[in-house]
């Protein structure tokens, strides 16, 4: 176990256009909206969909990458780019947005 929790070791350099395009397509429901990764999940229920935004929070602490997490009724929508790239999309908004896809199915989330 290390001492301090594993950071992100994904770049922060931008991706290109294509680049984008080409990691949507291993993010089914996912998409490049103002720039941002983003996808919205629908879930049960108002605490599965607190629960889900709480577990997202860790792995953002974990990575040190903070997407902008909307909690809804029964929706939990996320967005995320990166804010010292310039608001650019890049390897660890791709990174962040796969552990949300990991985590989501535990949550009932879809
Ligand atoms: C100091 C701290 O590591 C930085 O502010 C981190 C935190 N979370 C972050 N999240 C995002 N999305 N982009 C960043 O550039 C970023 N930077």
């Amino acid at each position: 176990m290390p001492a301090e929790p594993a950071r992100s070791a994904a770049s922060a350099a931008p991706l290109s256009p294509k680049e984008i395009e080409d990691r949507l397509t291993g993010l089914p429901g996912w998409s490049l909206d103002g720039g941002r990764l983003t996808r919205s999940y629908r879930l049960g229920s108002h605490f599965a969909a607190t629960a889900m935004v709480v577990h997202v929070a860790r792995v953002q602490e974990e990575l040190d990458h903070h997407s902008d997490l909307t909690l809804g009724h029964h929706t939990v929508s996320v967005a995320v780019h990166t804010h010292s790239a310039g608001g650019a999309v890049t390897a660890k908004d791709v990174e962040l947005a796969h552990r949300i896809e990991d985590l989501a199915p535990g949550h009932g989330a879809h």
